[in-house]
């Protein structure tokens, strides 16, 4: 593990950074013998709290995989990774699903959420898994989704609601339950360029908090700019690590002064 320092343009610069996950010598395979696929070949990354990293790279290179393992989604072939201090390899059954209740909260392209339920009562789901009394999931439910600008349609159901909308939901479901990560596969993809943009900002604003790491996989240029990091991936391997320009770029500017800046 290490200490990175950020540049001075940088939207968190205020102290040294704290690394919350790691991933040590993770390898991952797909498949036996002759079929065997490598699709991880032994990635040592950190992630730091307080920071909003992207992870970006061509089609097949491995992204979904990386946070699907990290999330503990899928296991690693070997190696290990350190969520906050906790070495997942540790964690067994139960244990294991605990932990990724409590710690993990996750946003996907497609929304995922649960079409008879209302957008409260999809945001209280997490905390109804963990145990919290249904009367106040619904208050913290609700508090949510009005900090993601939703509190006039709390009573809608799913197909009432705009892609943007949608995704604005899955967030606050996301993050009812105070995770320290935050997951976001291709949290964009399936949305205009403005509800896009207001997704990024939310995700910005509401989830990069003290003692929270975020990983958003993109293959959007778009929203390169809303990262404090990039980690780009080729076959399995990261190819560059780099800080994160100004957010007022455009989306060239923010490609070359990325490249520019690399430091792996
Ligand atoms: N369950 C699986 N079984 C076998 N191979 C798999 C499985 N999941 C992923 N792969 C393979 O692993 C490689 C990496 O896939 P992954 O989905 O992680 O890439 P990605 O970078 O997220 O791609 P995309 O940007 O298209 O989503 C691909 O070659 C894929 O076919």
């Amino acid at each position: 593990m290490n200490t990175l320092l950020m540049p001075e343009s940088s939207i968190n610069t205020k102290s040294p950074l704290k690394v919350g996950v790691a991933c040590v010598k993770l390898v991952k395979e797909f498949g036996d013998g002759a079929n065997r696929n490598r699709v991880l070949h032994e990635l040592d990354i950190d992630f730091y709290s307080n920071q909003l990293t992207l992870l970006v790279g061509p089609s097949g290179c491995g992204k979904t995989t990386l946070i699907s393992i990290i999330a503990g989604l899928l296991f690693p072939t070997s190696g290990d990774v350190e969520l906050f201090g906790t070495p997942q390899s540790r964690l067994k059954g139960g244990k294991l699903v605990r932990f990724r209740a409590q710690n993990v909260g996750f946003v996907f392209q497609q929304y995922n959420l649960l079409p008879a339920l209302t957008a409260t009562e999809n945001v209280c789901v997490p905390l109804l898994i963990q145990g919290v009394p249904r009367s106040k999931a619904l208050i913290k439910a609700k508090e949510m989704l009005d900090r993601v600008g939703l509190a006039t349609r709390a009573g809608a159901y799913p197909r009432e609601l705009s892609g943007g909308q949608q995704q604005r939901v899955a967030i606050a479901r996301a993050l009812v339950h105070e995770p320290r990560l935050l997951v976001c596969d291709e949290p964009t993809a399936a949305l205009d360029g403005n509800s896009g943009r207001t997704v990024m900002q939310l995700i910005r604003e509401v989830s990069v908090q003290p003692g929270r790491v975020v990983i958003v996989v993109t293959h959007d240029s778009r929203v390169y700019s809303y990262g404090d990091r990039m980690i780009e991936m080729s076959d399995g391997r990261v190819t560059n690590t780099s800080n994160s320009p100004s957010s007022s770029m455009t989306d060239s500017q923010v490609i070359s002064q990325f490249k520019s800046k690399e430091t792996h």
